[in-house]
C-alpha cells in the first residue's frame, strides 16, 4: 500500500501540492483525475523521487519513501513521451534498465536476455525484440516503456498520461491491454490523465486532484454517480452546478428559486448540482408533475454519435448540459434562442454547502 499523508511541495509562491493525502492499494488500478496545472506530475514526481517534498510523508508497505534515491524506491515510471533510447532496440531498451540498476544487477546475458523477452511477452512484443526503436508504431513504443519498467518488478508503476501520445483508437485498445498487463502482475498501477473518460474505464478507483489535494478518491460508478462536493463534481461533464443562498426553504439561484432537500440556515451560501442525464426539458407551461424546474435558454446542440448533448444558458451565463441518448431519445424538438423548463425528479438533486471557489 502506497500511502501519502499531509503532502506538501511549493515552487517559490506556487503550491502544486498542499496537506495531500491518499492511499493507492495493493492490487488495484487507481486513475488521478486532474485539469492541467492540478498538480498531478509534480504527485508522480515526489512518489518516484525526483523530487522531495516540502512536508508531509511518503511510504510503501510502510517503509519511508521520502529521502530515498529514485533507484531505490522499487518504483517503476511509465513516462508520457515514452523516453526509450532511439539507438538501442526494443530489446536492448528493456534490458538496459535491469542491467544498470544499482541493486540486483542482472550481468548475466542469458537471464538478461530471457527476461526482457518475458516482459516483451507480457505486453505483447514477441518477436519485436530485434527492432529499432525507429521502427515500431506509437502503441508499440507504448508497450516498450511499460515492459522496460516492468522488468525490473516495480512494486508499483507510475504511468504519466500513458495514452496521451495515442491516436483515439488506439488509446481505446491500449486502454484494455494496460488493465489485462496489470490484472496478470497484480502490482498497482497509478494512471495519471486529464480525460475523465479515459479516468472512470481504467481505474477501479479514481482520486480527483484540485488544487492540490485530493477531493474524492472512489469507485468509479460512486464519483460518477455521487460526487462528495463540488470540485469533484466540477471535474465530471456530467454534472451540472447552480450555486446560490439558501431563502425561505429554497435556493435562490440565478435560475430561480430551487427547492432544498435538507434544511439550510438563513443566507447560507450552497451549490445544488444536477446530472446531464437526469434533466428533462420541456415548454415553460408543460412541466411534469412532482418534477422541480427552471427555465434556462437553448444554445445549441452537438451530435456524439450514440449520444447527443443539448447546451442550455441559465441567466447568469452559467452553461447547462442536458443528453439525449439516441437510441431511447426523450428531448423535445428545441428551437435556438428560446427558453424552456429544464426539470429533475427533488430527489435527484445533489446539495452542497459553501459557495463556489
Ligand atoms: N519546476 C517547477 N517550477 C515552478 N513551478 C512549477 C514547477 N513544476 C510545476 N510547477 C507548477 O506547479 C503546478 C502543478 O504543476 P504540474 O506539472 O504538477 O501539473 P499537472 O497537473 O501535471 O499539469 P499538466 O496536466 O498540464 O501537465 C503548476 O502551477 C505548475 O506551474
Amino acid at each position: 500500500m502506497l500511502n501519502l499523508s499531509g503532502v506538501t511541495r511549493r515552487y517559490g509562491e506556487t503550491v502544486a501540492l498542499e496537506d495531500l493525502n491518499l492511499i493507492v492499494p495493493d492490487d488495484t488500478y487507481m486513475s488521478l483525475l486532474g485539469a492541467s496545472g492540478a498538480g498531478k506530475t509534480t504527485l508522480l514526481r515526489l512518489i518516484a523521487g525526483f523530487e522531495e517534498p516540502n512536508a508531509g510523508q511518503i511510504s510503501l508497505n510502510g517503509e519511508r519513501l521520502d529521502g530515498k534515491a529514485p533507484h531505490r524506491r522499487d518504483i517503476g515510471f511509465v513516462f508520457q513521451n515514452f523516453a526509450l533510447f532511439p539507438h538501442l532496440t526494443v530489446q536492448e531498451n528493456v534490458e538496459f534498465g535491469l542491467k544498470y540498476r544499482e541493486t540486483g544487477a542482472c550481468a548475466d546475458p542469458k537471464e538478461l536476455t530471457e527476461r526482457a523477452a518475458d516482459a516483451l511477452q507480457l505486453v505483447g512484443l514477441d518477436g519485436f525484440g530485434h527492432r529499432g526503436v525507429g521502427e515500431i508504431s506509437g502503441g508499440q513504443k507504448q508497450r516498450v516503456a511499460l515492459a522496460r519498467t516492468l522488468v525490473t518488478e516495480p512494486r508499483i508503476v507510475l504511468l504519466d498520461e500513458p495514452l496521451g501520445a495515442l491516436d483515439a483508437n488506439l488509446r481505446n485498445r491500449m486502454c484494455d491491454e494496460l488493465r489485462a498487463i496489470r490484472e496478470r502482475l497484480r502490482v498497482s498501477f497509478l494512471h495519471v490523465t486529464g480525460s475523465e473518460t479515459e479516468a472512470l474505464t481504467m481505474g477501479d478507483t479514481v482520486a480527483v486532484l484540485s488544487d492540490g489535494r485530493i477531493v474524492q478518491a472512489d469507485g468509479s460508478t460512486e464519483l460518477f454517480t455521487r460526487p462528495h462536493n463540488p470540485a469533484a463534481a466540477r471535474h465530471l461533464n456530467a454534472w451540472n452546478l447552480l450555486e446560490g443562498t439558501a431563502w425561505a426553504g429554497a435556493l435562490d439561484t440565478s435560475a430561480g428559486m430551487l427547492p432544498l432537500s435538507r434544511p439550510l440556515a438563513e443566507g447560507a451560501a450552497a451549490q445544488i448540482a444536477l446530472r446531464f442525464d437526469q434533466l428533462g426539458v420541456s415548454d415553460l407551461d408543460a412541466v411534469p408533475g412532482g418534477r422541480s424546474h427552471f427555465t434556462a435558454r437553448y444554445v445549441t446542440g452537438e451530435f456524439n454519435g450514440p449520444t447527443a448533448l443539448s447546451f442550455f444558458r441559465a441567466p447568469d451565463g452559467a452553461l447547462i448540459q442536458v443528453v439525449d441518448h439516441l437510441g431511447d431519445p426523450r428531448l423535445p424538438e428545441l428551437t435556438e434562442g428560446r427558453s424552456y423548463a429544464l426539470h429533475y425528479a427533488p430527489g435527484d438533486a445533489l446539495l452542497f454547502e459553501g459557495a463556489s471557489t
